[in-house]
This record gives structure tokens, C-alpha cells and sequence, in this order.
């Protein structure tokens, strides 16, 4: 396990004041896609602070559910809060970072892999101001946290996948957001990017950010995740502490290749009707 994976300490930033908005929440949250029905009436309400993992077989809604709280797929009904306000009403884009799947300026686009790290200090810039020291500073710091400093020249189609992924990674950071919203970070990624992902985010946890991700395998991210979400079928089948050891009737973040996917509320499988 890599060094701060394991010091998943106290967080170095003061706790939430009384009464401040969720980071995230959904009231009764419908999404229909093609028509067809992919959130059913999900609830929930993310803290700022928290780390959550979001689980469940593939098809269960887990990247509709981010989308969704991000404003990137609209509600068919219900409603999503980004600290306290609708996304579509949301201005503060500087406080959420989000690594989407994959990354989309690949094909043909010789971007450099810091001219990609550098976009994400887009929504901390003032418009028409050129980057400024302090962006270059944050860019080398993202760049040195994720162990890219060394290919910063390179055009980002020549890394791997899981360096790749890193780049993304590192994109978000560079916005310095107080907020993560991570989809498969590791999906796909060897075994030195995850561990660089579980470095990152352990230095995250102690920094007090949020941290929602989705996830397959959480791997050595397992021990910083505070709370657990399995969504089955487009529903949250389960939403609860995740407790290192507590292999009981909940679902076990780091264990869902053991038993193939996540584990529903009742210890049984989950139903592999939505599974692809
Ligand atoms: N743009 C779209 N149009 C139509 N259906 C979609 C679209 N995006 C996703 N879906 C469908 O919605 C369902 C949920 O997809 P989603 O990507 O949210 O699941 P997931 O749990 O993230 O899956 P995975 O683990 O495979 O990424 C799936 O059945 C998928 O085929």
C-alpha cells in the first residue's frame, strides 16, 4: 500500500458550519433515457467532507447519477441541489472538480498533457486574462501530484490509458475545487496509477475536500471511504457507513470482485436484469 493511502487522518480543514447546504442532494430523482426510466426516485444528500463511494453492477445508473447532480443530465422529475442551489442556476464551477470517464480530447487533438492539465484552471481564470503565475503553479503542483512533471511536453495521445487517466486527474486539482467528483477513476488504470489515485486522494481526505466517486474496484482507495452508495436498477439499494471489516449484510466497498458485483441490503446478489 502506498504512504498516505494508509494515513487517511484527520482532515486539516475546519468541519462544516451548522446548517450549510449539502455539497450534493436529490429529492425523489427521476432520469429517463430513450425513454426509458435509468434513476427511479433516488434521495440522498452528500456533505461536504465526505467521501462516498458510489457502487453497483454496470447499467445500475451510477454515471447517471453524477451526471445528474452535476446538471449534466437533466431530471425527468424530482430535484438536485449543487450546495443549495439547482445546477442549472450554479455558478461556483471552480468548486467542483469532475474527472469524467475517459478522457475526450484524445482523438487526433495534439494537445500537450499540460495544455489539458492547464483547462482546468478555465473556471478560476478571468475571461480574456492570460494564465498568470499563480495558474502555472497550480498546474506544476497537479502535474507533480499525479507523477506527470516528466511528460508535461508530451502530447497526451502517446500516454497510457491509466496515465491518461492521470492527466484527467490532475486537470481536476488544477482547478484547486473543494470538491471531487470522480467516475471510474480507475477503470482500466495499472497498478502504478492507481496507486498515484490512492496517494492523491488520501492527500484530498486529510485536506477535508469532498470526494464523490464511482466505482468498480475501489482497490487501495478502499480506506478512505467514508460512506458507501449502491444503486440497483436505478434505485439506492443501500447507503451506509463504510465501515473497514464490516462485511456483515452491507456491501464491502473494496470487495465487489469477490462476489461478483455489489451486494443488495439483504446479503443476496443483485439482480442482473440491467447488467450489460
Ligand atoms: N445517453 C444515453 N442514452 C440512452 N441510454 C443511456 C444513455 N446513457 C446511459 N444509458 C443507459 O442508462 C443505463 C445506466 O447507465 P449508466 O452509464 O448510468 O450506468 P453505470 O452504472 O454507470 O454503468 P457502468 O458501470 O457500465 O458505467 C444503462 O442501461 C445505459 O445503457
Amino acid at each position: 500500500m502506498t504512504r498516505s493511502a494508509q494515513a487517511t487522518g484527520v482532515s486539516e480543514q475546519a468541519p462544516q458550519a451548522a446548517g450549510a447546504p449539502a455539497a450534493f442532494a436529490m429529492t425523489d430523482g427521476h432520469v429517463h433515457l430513450d425513454g426509458r426510466p435509468v434513476l427511479r426516485g433516488v434521495n440522498l444528500r452528500i456533505e461536504a467532507g465526505e467521501v462516498v463511494a458510489v457502487l453497483g453492477v454496470n447499467g445500475s445508473g451510477k454515471s447517471t447519477l453524477i451526471r445528474a447532480l452535476l446538471g449534466l443530465t437533466p431530471l425527468s422529475a424530482g430535484s438536485a441541489e449543487l450546495f443549495g442551489v439547482p445546477p442549472g442556476r450554479f455558478r461556483e464551477w471552480w468548486r467542483v472538480g469532475y474527472v469524467p470517464q475517459r478522457l475526450s480530447v484524445g482523438g487526433g487533438v495534439p494537445a500537450t498533457v499540460r495544455e489539458v492539465v492547464a483547462s482546468g484552471r478555465v473556471a478560476r481564470q478571468r475571461r480574456l486574462r492570460p494564465a498568470g503565475r499563480q495558474d502555472r503553479a497550480a498546474v506544476d503542483r497537479a502535474l507533480d501530484a499525479v507523477g506527470l512533471t516528466g511528460r508535461a511536453g508530451d502530447p497526451v495521445g502517446r500516454l497510457s490509458g491509466g496515465q491518461q487517466q492521470r492527466v484527467l486527474i490532475a486537470r481536476a486539482l488544477a482547478g484547486e475545487p473543494d470538491t471531487f467528483v470522480m467516475d471510474e477513476p480507475t477503470a482500466g488504470v495499472d497498478a502504478e496509477s492507481q496507486a498515484h489515485l490512492a496517494d492523491t486522494l488520501a492527500t484530498l481526505v486529510r485536506q477535508g475536500k469532498t470526494v464523490l466517486l464511482v466505482a468498480h474496484e475501489l482497490g487501495p482507495m478502499a480506506p478512505l471511504i467514508t460512506r458507501s452508495i449502491v444503486l440497483r436498477d436505478g434505485r439506492v439499494a443501500h447507503d451506509g457507513p463504510a465501515a473497514p471489516g464490516d462485511t456483515g449484510c452491507h456491501p464491502h466497498p473494496g470487495r465487489e470482485q469477490e462476489r461478483p458485483h455489489a451486494y443488495d441490503v439483504a446479503g443476496g446478489p443483485i439482480g442482473s436484469g440491467t447488467a450489460q
